[in-house]
């Protein structure tokens, strides 16, 4: 009969409907990623082709040379991601795959998709995790240890301070002051050095034209062709390896190579009072357009094996800025909140443990990402070996998690 076959067709019509809504929000979803596509193809090839006109033009601008890097990396994740998007979501295709096998347990399409669905999966998980972790410039253990809020505030806190766009208290701005230096030793009542006090408590201050242009352009001559890779003390071994998360070039310069090393080593026993006889040598580092190293501790965690070798931990840093840098580059310290800009012949000292030896987690810092130009920098770093009758020591245990408040109270008996 006619009539009831229409009526049992009648329901196919919602359906009908439901697949043209489906069909249009799918094509509409399409659509727009290719247009994304489309943008970013034709932004591709009209770079291309600018850059082909004139290479050494084209990578001369460190704007270009910076995006051209940035194109390859990271868009070109969001690029594979867009495209993947486009194969559809694959955890829904999983699920729809699971009930159609518990109705069709022998469909051999089905069954054979499973696996594949879950390995893709796994696989974008762990690129995700991956990439979180990039973020941080944390390892595995340290970012399980430590709540992912206070590594995602430490970050926010880092870039604003890159972007300079945070000011210490004005009640530690109004006492700084700056002065001439001319205690720990004789020839600095000749010559006193200018020292800017840049934070108190934990002392941070800036030497400044500690070191003259010819002996700057001296040392990056010695540095030049023997420039590696920068690597850091593996927290687990003590072992030196590359990170993600210091990007520049480095080399270590000995005393014995040169006069010019050596006077370098012996000013900065001058101006700190400290013994060189257990410091490093004098590391160079370069960092290119996006070269940073980001937020970390110069001396060695209790639960590191780093200076167990050495004399004691890294009681004080010494950074030489060998270059202004012509955007970005800043030296910051995260818990503090101090941006240290980087000023062409002079040299930011803090020490980086409290007098009873433990380490002062106030000290944590980075260097900013350069955005244009190119930064320069050498480090001395400083031992606790030898200091013992050059610098008073405490009995106070200050423990090295235990956080001070900050900015500390200044204590007049010491200022
Ligand atoms: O380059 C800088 O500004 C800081 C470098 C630094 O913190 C380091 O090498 O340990
Ligand atoms: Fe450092």
């Amino acid at each position: 009969e006619l009539f009831t076959a229409i009526s049992e067709v009648e329901p196919l019509l919602e359906t009908h409907k439901k697949i043209i809504d489906d069909l249009d929000d799918y094509i509409q979803k399409e659509e727009k990623r290719l247009y994304v596509l489309k943008k970013h193809l034709n932004l591709y090839k009209k770079e291309h082709g600018m850059a082909m006109e004139d290479i050494p033009n084209y990578l001369g601008n460190p704007i270009n040379a910076f995006t051209l890097i940035k194109r390859l990396t990271t868009d070109l994740d969001f690029i594979e991601k867009s495209i993947k998007i486009g194969t559809g979501d694959v955890k829904a295709a999983l699920q729809w795959t699971k009930k159609l096998l518990a109705l069709e347990p022998k469909h051999p399409r089905a069954r054979g998709n499973v696996p594949h669905f879950q390995k893709t999966i796994a696989e974008t998980e762990v690129k995700l995790k991956r990439r979180r972790r990039g973020e941080t410039g944390e390892d595995d253990e340290e970012e399980d240890s430590k709540p992912m809020s206070y590594l995602s505030k430490e970050r926010k806190v880092y870039e604003a301070l890159c972007r300079g766009e945070i000011e210490i208290p004005s009640e530690m701005s109004r006492r700084l002051k700056c002065s001439y230096l001319t205690e720990n030793h004789p020839f600095l009542k000749l010559a006193p050095i200018k020292m800017e006090q840049m934070y108190i408590d934990p002392d941070i201050v800036v030497f400044h034209q500690v070191l003259s242009d010819d002996e700057i352009e001296h040392i990056k001559d010695m540095a030049k062709p023997r420039f590696k890779r920068a690597v850091v003390h593996d927290p687990k071994t003590g072992e030196l390896v590359p990170a993600h998360y210091r990007i520049s070039k480095s080399v270590w310069l000995k005393d014995e190579e040169s006069d010019v090393v050596s006077r370098v080593s012996r000013r900065v026993a001058d101006f700190t009072g400290l013994t060189m006889d257990t410091a490093e040598e004098l590391q160079v580092v370069n960092y290119g357009i996006g070269g940073h190293y980001e937020p970390h501790f110069d001396f060695a965690r209790k639960e590191e094996n780093a200076f167990k070798k050495s004399s004691g931990n890294r009681i004080a840093t010494v950074l030489f800025y060998m270059s202004e840098v012509a955007q970005g580059g800043a030296t910051v310290f995260t818990e503090l909140g101090l941006s240290v800009f980087p000023v062409k012949n002079a040299a930011v000292f803090w020490l980086n443990l409290h007098p009873s030896g433990e380490g002062d987690i106030a000290t944590r810092h980075a260097a900013c990402p350069v955005l244009r130009g190119s930064k320069w920098v050498s480090n001395k770093w400083i031992h606790q070996g030898g200091q013992e009758l050059l610098k008073p020591c405490n009995l106070e245990y200050q423990q090295e998690d235990v956080m001070r408040k900050i900015p500390r109270p200044i204590s007049r008996t010491s200022r």
